[in-house]
């Protein structure tokens, strides 16, 4: 558990973080969002101590982030920032394991946590091993910066706008993957975004930021429909509403009794997904893969009430 207490960070007597207190439950992913300054990166670096706090404490499982020194803190900790990163002069391989290098790992089981690590990101070891991060794709980069924040098997993992240089299609592709392997592994994440669609979908929780404040934290569904502050409001796009509560569910969970024709939707489709399909078809009803329909009318219902209820 990560409790994060009072935090403070005063640059040249003006606060980029002011008193902010929030606690991530382990295997949980805590979003924060906020306008560009509001103290996102500040707030993630305090707690591997990349930047170290003027006032307040970070304790990971009980324990106070200032016992002992900060790079050895930091080895417990993945970290994965946005442009990945990667060493330029070391292959693969040796960007992934420079964690469990420094920790002092026997030669073969980095080999076989590397081997691991990109089979789970989908990338053939034997193909991908040896390559020099020049010689990938700003996709493949980028998940080989998120293998190598993984490598030494941390149970907290600070991400900071990974995929903020993706494209929207490798972009939803390296979402869906972390949330994957975040659930397997049962790490703790704490990602810092730009995009609300991504914090609404990654995240059990979100935290708003304004001007170095937490001005709200709470799961998806209530920043959604009960916006703490104006500035919530605003930050999520009164116009983006019924997507982003939408894209909170997944369609077999509106899956009803009846028939549709037509290509089925998986059933992990979102339902904004099934909102797109439903428009894009012309279809007023889909099947939903394992079973039951998902109609518009159901899809406008799930929308609707919650929306206005924030009204
Ligand atoms: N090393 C520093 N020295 C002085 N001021 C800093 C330093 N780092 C950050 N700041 C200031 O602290 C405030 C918060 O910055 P921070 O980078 O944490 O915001 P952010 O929410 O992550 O922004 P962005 O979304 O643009 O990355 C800004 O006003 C910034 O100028």
């Amino acid at each position: 558990m990560i409790e994060i207490r009072a935090l403070t960070k005063i640059y040249d007597g003006t606060p980029a973080v002011e008193d902010v207190t929030l606690t991530v439950e382990p295997g949980q992913i805590a979003a924060l969002v906020g306008t560009s300054g509001s103290g996102k990166t500040t707030l993630l670096r305090m707690i591997n101590r990349l930047v170290e706090p003027t006032s307040g404490q970070v304790l990971i499982d009980g324990r106070d982030t200032r016992e002992g020194p900060a790079h050895l803190l930091r080895r417990r900790i993945g970290y994965a920032i946005q442009g990945h990163g990667l060493f330029p002069h070391r292959t693969v391989a040796q960007n992934i394991g420079t964690v469990p290098r420094l920790l002092g790992w026997p030669a073969e089981k980095i080999r076989d946590r590397v081997d691991e690590l990109l089979t789970l990101f989908q990338m053939e070891p034997d193909a991908f091993r040896d390559r020099m991060p020049f010689d990938l794709s700003g996709g493949q980069q980028q998940r080989v910066g998120v293998a190598r924040a993984l490598a030494a098997k941390p149970d907290l993992l600070l991400m900071d706008e990974p995929f903020g240089a993706l494209d929207p299609v490798i972009r939803a592709k390296a979402q869906a993957d972390l949330r994957d392997i975040q659930r397997r592994l049962g790490t703790t994440l704490i990602l810092v975004t730009h995009d609300m669609e991504e914090a609404v979908t990654l995240g059990d929780r979100i935290a708003v930021m304004d001007k170095g404040r937490l001005v709200q934290y709470a799961p998806p569904s209530e920043i959604l429909t009960a916006p703490a502050t104006p500035f919530v409001r605003d930050l999520i796009g009164l116009d983006q509403r019924p997507f982003h509560l939408l894209s909170l569910t997944p369609a077999f969970a509106l899956a009803a009794e009846g028939h549709a024709a037509g290509p089925v939707l998986p059933r992990d489709a979102s339902l904004r997904d099934a909102l797109a399909e439903c428009l894009w078809s012309g279809r007023d009803a889909l099947p939903v893969e394992g079973g039951g329909v998902i109609t518009l009318a159901a899809l406008r219902a799930q929308a609707a009430p919650a929306a206005r209820a924030a009204e």
